[in-house]
């Protein structure tokens, strides 16, 4: 250990967790907590999104479990956040990176994705993954957001926070910012939620996870509550 080291403890990054269903605002919430508290940002559904679209790429199907599983020794998947732009980039064997950020999102993702991730080997390798990128910070502290990062990845986290709002609500949010229409997206929305919950439940706060429901609250009131939050919970007394 050097002189350095000795003096300075070791730093450890503040880990807020955030679960919750689709169209909860996870990931657009998370994102500006992050920037308000200067924290790093990690979206872990893009990780399972970016798999999902090597497996279509590949011509793997998202339901041949052993299949998807062999992909993961080629996948090699890197996040860099530019302002308030995560790039997703996927490396598979030889080949070099693509941006694969707009990619991800697309329809034939989306509907794809819950395949990819009830498998249990997925989960366990992209979580090591999820792990690591916490681990290796550089910030004082990261918000990290998905479905199972407040029970599973990460249940020691300082702040632990259920992200909701009624269905209707998240339809209806979802809809705003997709050319679908509402009724496409609002079946769409419940399918994946339905297949997403037989595999981790994130409907329900767990033990000592603190609920935020938006149903009744703007963006900026809903990223403030995870703010005030944070800072209430990490702040010396
Ligand atoms: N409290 C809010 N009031 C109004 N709009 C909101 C609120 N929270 C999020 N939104 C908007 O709802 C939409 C969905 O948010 P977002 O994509 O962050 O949800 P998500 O939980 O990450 O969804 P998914 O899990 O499907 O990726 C976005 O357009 C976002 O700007
Ligand atoms: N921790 C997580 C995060 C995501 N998933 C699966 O990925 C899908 C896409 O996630 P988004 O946040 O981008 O909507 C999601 O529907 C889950 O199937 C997961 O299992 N665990």
């Amino acid at each position: 250990m050097s002189a350095d080291e000795a003096l300075s403890p070791a730093r450890t990054p503040v880990v807020v967790a955030i679960d919750g269903p689709a169209g909860s605002g996870k990931s657009s919430v998370s994102k500006a907590a992050a920037v308000a508290l200067g924290y790093a940002f990690l979206d872990t559904g893009a990780a399972y999104r970016a798999l999902t679209w090597l497996a279509l790429e590949r011509g793997v199907p998202p339901t041949d479990a052993a299949a998807i599983v062999g992909l993961l020794h080629d996948f090699h998947y890197t996040t860099e956040v530019h302002g308030d732009t995560t790039i997703v980039r996927v490396a598979d064997g030889a080949r070099a990176s693509v941006d694969v950020t707009e990619a991800i999102r697309e329809p034939r993702v989306t509907a794809a994705v819950s395949d990819i991730a009830r498998i249990a080997e997925v989960r366990i390798a992209l979580n090591e993954v999820f792990r690591r990128l916490i681990r290796r910070t550089d910030r004082p502290g990261i918000v990290v957001e998905g479905r199972d990062i407040t029970t599973v990845v990460a249940p020691d986290a300082e702040v632990r926070i259920l992200l909701t709002a009624a269905e209707e609500v998240r339809i209806a949010r979802r809809s705003a910012e997709l050319s679908p229409g509402a009724a496409s997206t609002a079946s769409q929305l419940r399918e994946r939620d339905r297949r997403d919950a037989q595999v981790v439940d994130f409907l329900t706060a767990a033990p000592g996870v603190t609920t935020i429901d938006s149903t009744e609250l703007d963006f900026g009131q809903t990223v403030q509550a995870v703010v005030e939050l944070v800072r209430a919970t990490t702040s010396p007394h």
